[in-house]
C-alpha cells in the first residue's frame, strides 16, 4: 500500500482564480523520503493543507496511510505530524511546556516516544526553560520539529521547513530526516531550494499548480535532454546574450558566477569558445557539465 496517494487533485480559491493545484498525482511509498520542490506560490502548502486534511479538494482522491482525506480525516489526523511553514508553536509557553502541551493534544506523554526526538531535543534542552518566541530560528525549527513526532506519526509532512534557516542548521536538518527515515516514518517534505532535492528519495517538481515530473533526483538529472555548458570567466550579462544567440541555443541562465547554457545539439568546446572569441570574449572559460535538478527544472518550466 502506498503511504501517501494523490489522485488529480485540484483545489481553486475563488471564481476566475486559476487553480492553486491542478490535477496533480503523485504516490508516496512506505518509508520514503518525498520531496516536493518549487518556487513561492506553486501550490505547495495548498496541497498540504489537503492531505493533512485542513482543507478539502474540488476535485480528486487522496488518501494518507489508506485513508481518505475527506471520509477519514480524524483517523489522519491522529496518526500524522505537521509542521508547517510558519511558526506555529505558542510563543508564550516554554520550550519543554510546547512539547507537554503537543504531547497532551495526541494523548502521549513526551516519555512514551522520546527515543525518537532524544538527539533533536538535547540540542533544544540547554534553553527548556526558554519562552519558544525567544528562541533562535533554527532552535525554533528543531522545536516544531520535535512537537510534530512527539505521538510518533507514521507520515510526516514538513512545508518547508529549512526556509530561512542558516546553512549550518538546514544541514543538521536533513541529516534528522534521513535518521527518521531510517526509522521508517513516511516523509514528505517541500522546499524552494533545489540543492535540498538531492537529500531525497523521489521528487516531484511543481509550478503554478502543476507537476513537471516525478522522479528519483539522479533519475531527473539523467534525463536531461540538451548538452550542456558551464562558461564563466567573463562578465555574465555579455555572456548570456553572447549564448543566447548561439545558433543552436536553447537557454542559457546563470548559474552562481557560471552561465549554464543548453543546446540543441553539441557545439564542442573548442567551437564555443572560438564562437565567443570571436564575439570579444576570448577570457570566457567553456566546459561542458552536467544537469543540476535547476537545469531540469528551468527546462521543463519552458517546456510546459
Ligand atoms: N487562502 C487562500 N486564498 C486565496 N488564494 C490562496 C490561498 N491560499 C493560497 N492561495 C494562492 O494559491 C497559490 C498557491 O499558494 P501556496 O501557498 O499553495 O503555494 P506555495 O508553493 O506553498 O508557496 P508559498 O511558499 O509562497 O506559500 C498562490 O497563488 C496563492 O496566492
Amino acid at each position: 500500500m502506498d503511504a501517501i496517494r494523490v489522485e488529480n487533485i485540484t483545489r481553486a480559491f475563488g471564481k476566475g482564480q486559476a487553480p492553486a493545484v491542478d490535477g496533480v498525482s503523485f504516490t508516496v511509498g512506505e518509508g520514503e523520503l518525498f520531496g516536493l520542490i518549487g518556487p513561492d506560490g506553486a501550490g505547495k502548502t495548498t496541497l498540504f493543507r489537503i492531505l493533512i486534511t485542513l482543507l478539502l479538494p474540488d476535485a480528486g482522491h487522496a488518501s494518507v496511510g489508506g485513508h481518505d482525506v475527506v471520509r477519514d480525516y480524524q483517523k489522519i489526523r491522529s496518526t500524522v505530524g505537521y509542521m508547517p511553514g510558519k511558526f506555529s508553536l505558542y510563543t508564550d509557553l516554554t520550550v519543554e511546556e510546547n512539547l507537554h502541551f503537543f504531547a497532551s493534544v495526541f494523548n502521549t506523554k513526551v516519555s512514551d516516544h522520546y527515543a525518537l526526538i532524544r538527539d533533536l531535543y538535547e540540542q533544544i534542552k540547554p534553553f527548556k526553560d526558554r519562552r519558544a518566541g525567544k528562541l533562535s530560528g533554527g532552535m525554533k525549527q528543531k522545536l516544531a520539529l520535535c512537537c510534530a513526532l512527539i505521538h510518533r506519526p507514521t507520515a510526516l509532512f514538513l512545508d518547508e521547513p529549512t526556509t530561512g534557516v542558516d546553512p549550518v542548521s538546514r544541514k543538521e536538518f536533513w541529516d534528522m530526516l534521513g535518521r527518521l527515515r531510517a526509522e521508517g516514518i513516511t516523509i514528505l517534505v517541500s522546499t524552494p531550494y533545489m540543492d535540498e532535492a538531492a537529500r531525497c528519495d523521489r521528487i516531484a517538481l511543481i509550478q503554478q499548480g502543476r507537476i513537471l515530473s516525478v522522479d528519483t533526483p539522479a533519475g531527473l538529472r539523467a534525463g536531461y535532454p540538451h548538452p550542456l555548458y558551464a562558461v564563466g570567466g567573463a562578465p555574465m550579462p555579455a555572456l548570456l546574450q553572447q549564448l543566447a544567440h548561439h545558433p543552436q541555443a536553447v537557454s542559457s541562465y546563470a548559474f552562481g558566477e557560471w552561465a549554464h547554457a543548453a543546446f540543441t545539439a553539441d557545439p564542442g568546446a573548442a567551437a564555443l569558445q572560438g564562437y565567443l572569441r570571436d564575439a570579444g570574449l576570448a577570457a570566457a572559460s567553456v566546459q561542458p557539465t552536467d544537469a543540476t535538478i535547476e537545469d531540469c527544472f528551468m527546462d521543463l518550466m519552458k517546456r510546459n
